[in-house]
């Protein structure tokens, strides 16, 4: 798990710093780092570095320094502001480092092999200076390479919007701790390939936090020689209706492919068999379960009907879909709703674009409304834990997977968890994550369900990675193995 860090708290650690450390200039630190990174994605060639008023220029005025202290190659610096850094102007100056005008810039941009943008970092507000949407156009029309220093120009560290007019870039080396825009979408389209360069900063533990793959690998319900079906967890489904027959096929797949102990389905008849076409390792009818999972393609009709007694089983329930319209006050401990922004927006009763506009905010609102785990399905998932009072990033997956079906897969997939005993907050994140990981091994237009039937492979890997043993047939001794 990596922590998500406000601006205030990097200011905070970078002032411990500087009074614990009198004698060490952070600035150096970073630009020493970003030189390096810049060296590795451009070993030869001329570099612009693009720096505005703040520290972030001075990074990058720093960064040139280094950068043309090894003599092989041309660095030159385009002050977008008029004014930086002054003590990193002076640096660059030094080292006769040439500083351009916008003139300049545009004769010489065809010929740059990388752009640096030191422009602004964690002091940026959100847009770019009107002066620079010209470069940034052309950047992104040459396809010139562009190593963003800590933020992309453009984009506000704590906001997740991506706005018409940013630099973005091939890679962005941040300090310290990621910020949200780093991993939010749109932001993070922004941000291309980040890298977290430590630079000595001590950070609080923040209560935003990113999923890791190794989370999934620790975290997952790994079956053990004293497994059996039920004890792997029984999951009760009852989705699906006349109109939409594919809502009960597809939260059943998701449950399958992530190894639920057993399936009851309890959907409509003419469902049943439908699945059983596809899936016959799913039971139907009732009996005893863990946990449930309702909502999905239910349409209006009978929907409460259906509700009603599954809310009064008392187990954990997975709440998708149409369900999410007939909540109760209190909910059976332990369940989790999975909105997407429609549905979220609805819940809270306000509109679509107050949600999209404070994702965080929103699903961590409702989760404390309702005492339960918020899973806010959508380009980033959210997880609102509202006993550890925190919200979670899942691992994110490729933009196919925005397409119909991918929520009734996630929540099967939910209900795997659910029922083999996870608590909530875990099952989501782990949910979430796993079906984007599955989704990145098939990266293109596949079907919700093929996606799912992925999810094995990717659990595979992960259990090497858990150093769990998957292969329990394979007794060829570690010795004989390694020759
Ligand atoms: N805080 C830290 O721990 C460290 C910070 N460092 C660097 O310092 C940066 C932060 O520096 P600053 O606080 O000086 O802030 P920035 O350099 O990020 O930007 C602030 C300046 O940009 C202007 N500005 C902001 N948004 C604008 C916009 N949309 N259009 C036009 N002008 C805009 C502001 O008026 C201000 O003059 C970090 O991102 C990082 O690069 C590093 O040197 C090392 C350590
Ligand atoms: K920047």
């Amino acid at each position: 798990m990596i922590g998500i860090q406000p601006v205030d708290k990097i200011r905070a650690a970078e002032r411990e710093f500087a009074e614990a450390n009198p004698d060490v200039n952070l600035m150096l630190r970073a630009a020493d780092q970003v030189a390096e990174l810049a060296e590795r994605m451009v070993p030869s060639g001329t570099i612009l570095v693009v720096v505005g008023p703040g520290n972030n220029g001075g990074d990058g005025l720093f960064a040139a320094r280094k950068l043309v202290r090894d003599g092989r190659r041309q660095v030159m610096v385009w002050p977008v502001a008029g004014t930086a850094h002054p003590q990193g102007v002076v640096a660059a100056r030094q080292v006769g480092i040439r500083f351009l005008n916008d003139l300049e810039v545009g004769r010489l941009l065809p010929d740059i092999a990388l752009v640096i943008d030191g422009i602004t970092g964690i002091g940026g507000r959100t847009g770019l200076p009107e002066n620079v949407h010209w470069f940034a156009e052309m950047c992104d029309v040459l396809k010139i390479p562009v190593l963003a220093i800590d933020i992309p120009s453009g984009l506000a560290a704590e906001d997740h919007h991506r706005p018409a007019h940013v630099l973005a870039a091939t890679r962005t080396i941040t300090f310290a701790a990621p910020k949200l825009c780093h991993l939010a979408q749109p932001a993070a389209s922004a941000c291309g390939d980040v890298e977290v360069a430590d630079i000595g900063l001590e950070l609080p533990k923040s209560n935003l936090r990113q999923m890791q793959r190794m989370d999934v690998a620790r975290w997952w319900p790994w079956p053990t020689p004293y497994t059996d079906k039920y004890s792997r967890g029984v999951l009760g489904i009852d989705t699906g209706s006349d109109r939409y027959p594919g809502a009960a096929v597809l939260p059943v797949t998701g449950a399958v492919y992530s190894g639920a102990g057993m399936i009851r389905f309890t959907g409509p008849d003419r469902l049943a068999d439908l699945i059983l076409h596809k899936l016959p390792s799913v039971t139907v009818g009732s009996g005893r379960v863990e946990a449930w999972l309702v909502g999905c393609g239910w349409s209006e009709e009978g929907a409460e009907q259906r509700f009603g007694p599954i809310l009064e089983s008392g187990v954990p329930l997975v709440i998708d879909a149409d369900a999410l319209r007939y909540l109760p006050k209190r909910l059976p401990e332990g369940s989790l709703l999975t909105p997407h922004a429609g549905e979220l927006a609805e819940l809270l009763g306000i509109s679509r674009p107050e949600v999209e506009d404070d994702p965080v905010g929103k699903a961590y609102e409702a989760a404390e409304r309702w005492e339960t785990t918020v899973l806010l399905k959508g380009a980033t998932q959210y997880i609102a834990n509202p006993f550890e009072k925190r919200v979670t990033l899942a691992i994110a997956g490729p933009s196919w997977t925005a397409q119909a079906g991918s929520g009734d897969v996630l929540a099967g997939i939910c209900g795997t968890l659910l029922a083999a005993g996870l608590p909530a907050p875990k099952a989501a994140a782990l949910a979430a994550s796993v079906q984007a990981m599955a989704a990145a091994r098939k990266p293109g237009p596949f079907p919700p369900d093929v996606v799912a039937q992925a999810i094995p492979e990717v659990l595979v890997h992960l259990a090497e990675l858990a150093d769990q043993p998957v292969l329990a047939g394979d007794l060829t001794p570690r010795s004989i193995a390694a020759q």
